[in-house]
């Protein structure tokens, strides 16, 4: 049977990139989605914007929801002060599989947990199957129409604390125009928007961030 493409694009990773090196990782994804295959990584133009973000917020624990193939865990991991972790949410699971090795690759695996399944059913397993007590950081990465509800369900669990950073990929395109219009008009959050470009492509996208104001 034919590889996938995201096969194809670790097989690329584990042959032509550094083992253990994560920037030598997020180059060699790069490098293949840009010449040759392209693919929904969230790309050195938004990733740069997704490091500012990380960097500000100094996460002790993170969540991301839609994982891929694990470039933007090896993104935001490899910025993980001591003891931190990130915790990463992917339902299919050809897609986890493929994050799993490029993760252990990249060597930033003690610092990652891949959570295979739906981000709604994940949430509300997170305090107590996952012992966590705040997020201080959300990457929202994954269908962009559950960006909204899983926004809410996050509330729900008691999971975002004042000043719990949210930081939504593709604003634009896709677009996630009911998330913006609920984040824009919610008293709770405080937003800013942050104009880039569609990975790999000359195509206006955005990413917007959202601080919790308790
Ligand atoms: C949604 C995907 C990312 C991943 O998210 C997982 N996922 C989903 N829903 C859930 C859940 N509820 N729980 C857990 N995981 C979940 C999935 O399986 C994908 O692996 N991302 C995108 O679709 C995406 C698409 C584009 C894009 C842009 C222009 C085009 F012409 C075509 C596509 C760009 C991007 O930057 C993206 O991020
Ligand atoms: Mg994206």
């Amino acid at each position: 049977m034919n590889q996938s493409k995201e096969q194809r694009i670790l097989n690329f990773v584990l042959q032509n990139a550094v083992r253990g090196d994560p920037c030598s990782v997020l180059d060699t994804i790069d490098k293949y989605c840009s010449q040759k295959e392209w693919a929904m990584n969230v790309g050195n133009e938004k990733g740069l914007i997704l490091d500012k973000t990380v960097e500000e917020a100094n996460p002790s624990v993170a969540l991301e929801l839609g994982t891929y193939c694990g470039y933007s865990a090896v993104r935001i991991a490899r910025l993980l002060k001591a003891g931190a972790h990130l915790l990463t949410v992917e339902f299919n699971p050809e897609f986890a599989a493929i994050a799993k090795q490029m993760i252990e690759f990249a060597g930033v695996q003690d610092k990652v947990k891949l959570l295979e399944g739906p981000s709604e059913e994940i949430i509300p397993q997170l305090k107590k199957k996952y012992e966590v007590d705040t997020l201080d950081f959300v990457f929202l990465d994954h269908w962009k129409d559950r960006y909204t509800p899983d926004t809410i369900l996050l509330q729900e669990c008691n999971l975002l604390r004042k000043g719990s950073v949210l930081l939504a990929d593709n604003v634009i395109v896709p677009g996630a125009p009911e998330f913006l219009n609920y984040i824009r008009n919610n008293p709770h959050f405080q937003c800013t928007n942050y104009p880039s470009r569609l990975e790999y492509m000359k195509v206006e996208d955005a990413m917007e961030k959202a601080v919790f104001l308790g």
